[in-house]
């Protein structure tokens, strides 16, 4: 097995300085930037890649990037368009000059940027090293001052080797109480947010506070251990979004389980951090409707590979292993079920009755 140590202190430290941007975004006051520039959601997103891109550019020259945007919006003539780059622009240079690792020496010009931010056009494989990013996933908990993060993962010919999270609202101590959703103020005024999530293939899993410096230790993180006989005693999440994720199903899936306790809603891949650590135990991602829906590998495979390094097992709603190897998006699976390894086959089991029962056992 490889050591992946370059990758992981370069990722780190990529994914801390993205990070921090971000949450100057959402800090900056909302209502000033949406005026400005329509969304705080496409300011940070562009300066989170721009910023992630270039540092691995810097290391790893050959790598390949399988990213969600380009940097054609930020080209048009249009006078939003243009004042969105300006932001943009100023943002990442921020980002990258900030003090610490991997710190810059002179700004990156308007050109240099925008080739960053064009570098995830990578359509995935599985030969190959690519890195997977997604620089806001959960854009609607971003925007209401919920959990949002900041992803980046190392697939290497089709298997992910490296994942790293930053959580920016996530509470560096998992037993502190989550900011409450759409209360922007706390998130602004809480000083004990923001945790990174790291895992490295056969090496477990880890976090630290997103604030801290390079050297700072890694705290090694673990599955709750749950057993099949107080499997009622679980708790499970699943998106805020009714949209992205069946909460009907679901709700039968912890019926059939015994589990009486309400789910807990939550955006974005922070869901894996939260089994990750033992927060929650199960995550439900049961398909919606005729299943139809592509999962996208950025929005999965750093928060997979931390929850199967910390101890737990991360699956399609069939049990199948997510398949990272096929291009851009999970086309070979449907759904997914995150849980400790030893109550992963009952709760699969769940789900087959549950799908079964709603006439959709085919999914
Ligand atoms: N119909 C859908 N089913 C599942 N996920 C979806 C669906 N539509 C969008 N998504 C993706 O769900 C992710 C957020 O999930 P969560 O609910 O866990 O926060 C986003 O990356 C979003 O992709 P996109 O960025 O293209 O909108
Ligand atoms: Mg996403």
């Amino acid at each position: 097995m490889s050591d992946y140590r370059k990758e992981q202190e370069v990722a780190i430290e990529a994914v801390r300085r993205a990070s921090l941007i971000t949450q100057k975004v959402l800090q900056t006051s909302i209502s000033s930037l949406t005026k400005s520039d329509k969304s705080p959601v496409t300011v940070g997103d562009f300066s989170a890649q721009a910023i992630i891109n270039a540092i691995l550019a810097k290391h790893f020259s050959d790598d390949k990037i399988v990213g969600e945007e380009d940097a054609d919006d930020l080209r048009s003539k249009d006078a939003d368009k243009v004042a969105l780059k300006e932001k943009v622009i100023g943002l990442v240079n921020e980002g990258l000059m900030a003090e610490g690792a991997d710190q810059l020496e002179k700004p990156l010009s308007e050109t240099e940027i925008l080739e960053a931010i064009d570098k995830g056009n990578c359509q995935g494989g599985v030969k190959g090293r690519m890195w997977t990013l997604d620089p806001i996933d959960g854009t609607k908990g971003f925007l209401r001052g919920g959990q949002y993060a900041v992803c980046l993962a190392l697939i290497v010919d089709g298997e992910v080797r490296l994942g790293v999270m930053g959580c920016p609202n996530l509470p560096i101590d998992k037993s502190a109480k989550k900011p409450q959703e759409g209360n922007l103020d706390e998130v602004k005024q809480r000083d004990d947010l923001g945790v990174i999530f790291v895992a490295s293939e056969g090496k477990g899993a880890f976090q630290r506070p997103l604030h801290a410096t390079s050297s700072t230790q890694l705290t090694p993180i673990k599955t709750r251990e749950i057993t099949p006989e107080i499997l009622s005693k679980a708790s499970f999440c699943e998106s805020v979004e009714a949209g992205h994720s069946s909460q009907g199903t679901n709700a039968k899936i912890a019926e059939f389980l015994g589990i009486s306790s309400p789910s807990v809603r939550m955006d974005s891949q922070a869901k894996y951090a939260s089994v990750a650590r033992g927060d929650g135990d199960i995550y439900l991602r049961l398909p919606v409707g005729d299943g139809s829906y592509q999962e996208k590998i950025w929005d999965h495979a750093a928060g997979c590979l931390i929850v199967t390094e910390a101890g737990g097992k991360v699956s399609d709603a069939k049990g199948r292993p997510l398949d990272f190897s096929i291009g851009r998006t999970l086309k070979n699976n449907k759904g997914v079920v995150a849980a400790h390894a030893s109550v992963h086959a009952k709760v699969i089991e769940a789900v087959r009755k549950a799908l079964e029962e709603e006439g959709r056992g085919h999914l």
